[in-house]
């Protein structure tokens, strides 16, 4: 379904993403992921067609996003992450005009309306009045409408209340389900460890990892909580010390990485009068931020980041 190689796109010096290389398949929920910055509404709008890569390529469906646009547009649902409707347009006229350029008929507008709770009233008034919320349930309408065979969305669940959000989480699996395809970004951990099978995390521009959600929770940490039996407080603990003990009275926890939790536990039991002791693997929280981290400890932006001064700012061919 898609398919990136090298994918590069530079604005003048600054660079989006550089040399990206990733392939999803159909029926797959994928997650892009990555602190601000990193490089993930870049990649999506190089998908979409409305950017032009400096470098790479992009395949969706077999096809060039840039010179296919207009085939392809049947194809795709886009939910950018900043969302800009015509504000005197109603709901429905923007979703019939959306349909329009998406050149597709579209099945599904009157349903998802319903089970996003937008109702006639609501799709009736002028879009400049609707809440953030409305607007966002709106962008998910209309890029699901024509059911396309792959949708691509920027930051679905930004604005969304809990139950709408449920829904939405439904709606992604129901089209994996029916064997298609969803590409989504997001910098909420928890709703990717929900909803996607896969992910990809970037970080500063770079591609940093490409893994299923379940793997990379094996991969990670796991938790040592330990509660000391003679009510004193911190203390040095010896080689476990490497592992940044956090301590709040007697009670102490480490995170440790898979492969040295026995030996961690026995060191642990040896050396301290243990009250309890649990283990537990870390959330998929943990396991993120773990990859976040730039190898310096910050996050985001890197200034090294520049391109090479001769490069031209690429245009958006749209
Ligand atoms: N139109 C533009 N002109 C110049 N630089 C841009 C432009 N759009 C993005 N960038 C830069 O490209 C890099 C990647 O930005 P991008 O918006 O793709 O990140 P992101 O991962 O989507 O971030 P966020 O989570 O904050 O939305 C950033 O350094 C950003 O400043």
């Amino acid at each position: 379904m898609i398919e990136l190689r090298s994918l590069t796109k530079r604005y003048g010096r600054t660079v989006g993403i550089e040399g990206l290389d990733v392939e999803v398949g159909a029926g797959e929920v994928f997650g892009l992921l990555g602190p601000n910055g990193a490089g993930k509404t870049t990649t999506l709008r190089c998908l979409v067609g409305l950017l032009r890569p400096s470098d790479g390529a992009v395949r969706v469906l077999g096809l060039d996003p840039v010179a296919d646009h207009r085939r392809l547009a049947t194809s795709i649902g886009y939910l950018p992450g900043e969302l800009r409707l015509y504000p005197e347009l109603t709901g429905r006229q923007t979703l019939d005009l959306l349909a329009a350029l998406q050149g597709a008929a579209v099945p599904r507008q009157a349903e998802l309306c319903a089970r996003l709770s937008l109702s006639g009233h609501d799709l009736d008034r002028a879009v400049g009045e609707y809440s953030r919320g409305m607007k966002q349930k709106l962008g998910i309408v209309q890029a699901l409408q024509h059911r396309p065979a792959l949708t691509v969305l920027d930051e679905p669940t930004e604005g969304l209340d809990p139950l709408v959000q449920e829904t939405f989480f439904e709606l992604l699996a129901e089209e994996t389900a029916a064997g298609r395809t969803v590409l989504l970004s997001s910098h909420v951990l928890p709703e990717v460890q929900r909803a996607c099978g896969r992910v990809a995390i970037v970080r500063a521009g770079r591609l940093v990892t490409v893994e299923s959600v379940a793997g990379l929770r094996r991969a990670r940490a796991r938790r040592i909580r330990l509660v000391l039996g003679d009510g004193r407080g911190a203390r040095p603990l010896g080689a476990a010390e490497r592992w940044s003990p956090r301590w709040d009275g007697p009670r102490v926890e480490l995170l440790v990485p898979p492969d040295e939790v026995v030996a961690a536990v026995r060191g642990l039991l040896a050396e301290q009068p243990v009250a309890d002791l649990t283990v537990e693997e870390a959330g998929l929280d943990e396991a993120f931020l773990d990859l976040y981290r730039a190898p310096d400890g910050a996050t985001g932006d890197a200034p090294e980041r520049a391109a090479a001064p001769s490069d031209p700012a690429e245009e958006d061919p749209s």
